[in-house]
């Protein structure tokens, strides 16, 4: 017997989770969601240009040859014009990577004209809900447009297609969803759903593609009540983070540690606290009247870094009967901007988990050695390839029931490289061997195998992480 009920999924850059009351959005107009806050954080433009990554691209002066006057101005070649728009581009820095959105691999289809004098490009972001993507055309366009010999500029944007960050099975209809975010609290009545479906249409209305799932993960009551003989329902899901959800008093502070605690467990990073129900303005005032401090206890106890305070409202609470969210029925008003800053950080840090997860485990060729990057560091270790398949715990290897090795040292050999490694989630990588074994891998394994000493620096680039 299931526990989890499927409300409305569809191919999507976000499932939002709340636990566990139904709620099925209304698909609503684009025209009525929230208006766009500003963005938390802007693209920068560095103050020098920087080389794209190509080794070919020297660290000239866009231009340098064409002729000094600037209007009017000639390129040589087509090549010449792509190096300078690449360039041009490579000035403008993605806050959240802190890397130029060249390196980043955003800029495509970079097409100059046959006049020399017309460039067109897309700017493929990596989710279509990017906070700061009017601000990369904007600057982009700028950049581009500066160059002497520009007269038009054609800059297109985009958004990868949706892609899990996980190499293992997922059920069909997981296989196209980037992201999955639990909405939480470990406590009944405290606005997981109002939250989940107020950030689900946040969401939408910054260019995502949502779908909700509600599941009652902690309290599911029917197995108890009719004893099936399979009681677990092992399923649909490798949640990118967690948003937590708590109210201002300090008994819903014990059961919020205990879903941060069982979160961390999972390795799924807890990226925002919504304290729920803080505070109502009347006569002119601001009233507490459940206390303060339950949201600020969980960000200073568990180092969650965004607190995001939510009003009482007698308009939440009634859009929830009418089935129109409040971000939807007041686009501009107060608690609209709460969730549209709210949305900003949870894409944000989805971008980042993303970026962190598919890079923490590399195979560099040039030094034969697996990488390690610790997260949330500058720490890194290196493990030799056939000491991690050696130490491979699964059923192929160890017996299950004996614990006896299946197998031996010498049934590695010593030069064994991987031939893919791909992230399995926030806790594991898999790992395809040339024998075709593919070799689950969790972080915390790693963690514990002999490491690599004195490992010289590498020459290149890790290639083998996808
Ligand atoms: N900020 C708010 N202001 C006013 N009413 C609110 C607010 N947040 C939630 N509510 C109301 O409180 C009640 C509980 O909220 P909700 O159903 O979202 O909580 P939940 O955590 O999902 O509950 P459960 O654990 O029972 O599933 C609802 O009636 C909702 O409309």
């Amino acid at each position: 017997m299931a526990a989890m009920r499927t409300l409305h999924t569809a191919p999507a850059s976000f499932i939002v989770t709340p636990a566990p009351h139904l709620v099925s959005p209304t698909p609503t107009p684009r025209g009525a969601l929230p208006a766009k806050a500003p963005p938390a954080a802007a693209a920068t433009i560095q103050s020098h240009a920087r080389p794209p990554l190509s080794p070919r691209v020297g660290r000239r002066r866009p231009c340098a040859r064409a002729a000094s006057s600037g209007a009017g101005a000639v390129v040589a070649s087509v090549e010449d014009a792509k190096r300078d728009v690449l360039i041009a581009l490579s000035q403008i820095i993605d806050p959240d990577f802190g890397t130029d959105i060249v390196s980043c691999g955003f800029i495509k289809d970079l097409e100059i004209s046959e006049t020399l004098e017309e460039v067109s490009f897309r700017v493929e972001l990596t989710t279509p809900a990017c906070p700061v993507k009017d601000m990369f055309e904007e600057k982009a366009n700028e950049v581009v447009a500066a160059l002497p010999w520009v007269k038009k500029v054609n800059v297109t944007m985009s958004a990868q297609p949706a892609q899990p960050v996980y190499a293992g099975d997922l059920p069909e209809g997981l296989k196209k969803i980037s992201n999955i975010i639990a909405v939480s609290s470990c406590k009944g009545g405290v606005g997981k759903s109002t939250v989940a479906v107020n950030l689900a249409y946040t969401l939408a209305g910054m260019g995502a593609r949502v779908g909700i799932f509600d599941a009652d993960v902690f309290g599911p009551s029917l197995p108890n009540m009719v004893s099936p003989v399979n009681r677990l329902l092992v399923v649909v899901a490798p949640l990118t983070a967690a948003v937590i959800v708590t109210t201002p008093q300090k008994l819903a502070f014990i059961d919020v540690a205990k879903g941060v605690r069982m979160f961390s467990k999972l390795k799924v990073p807890c990226v925002a606290v919504v304290e729920n129900m803080c505070y109502f303005d009347a006569d002119e005032k601001r009233y507490y009247p459940f206390g303060k401090g339950s949201g600020t206890q969980v960000v200073q106890q568990f180092g969650i870094p965004n607190l995001f305070d939510l009003p009482i409202r007698p308009t939440l609470s009634s859009s929830g009967d009418t089935g129109i969210p409040e971000v939807v029925s007041d686009p501009q008003g107060d608690v609209a901007k709460i969730f549209q800053n709210l949305g900003v950080c949870v894409v944000q840090q989805c971008a980042k988990i993303r970026q962190q997860v598919s890079t923490a485990v590399s195979y560099d060729r040039s030094i034969r050695a697996i990488r390690v990057k610790v997260p949330d560091s500058d720490e890194e270790f290196f493990l030799h390839p056939a000491t991690v398949r050696r130490n491979d715990r699964s059923a192929q290897s160890v017996d299950e029931w004996t614990g006896e090795q299946k197998v031996q040292y010498g049934d590695v050999p010593e030069d064994i490289e991987p031939e893919e490694i791909r992230p399995m989630g926030n806790y594991a990588v898999s790992i395809t061997w040339p024998d075709g074994f593919s070799q689950i891998a969790p972080y915390d394994q790693l963690d514990m195998l002999e490491r690599l000493v004195d490992v010289p620096l590498p020459a290149t680039a890790a290639v083998a992480s996808s």
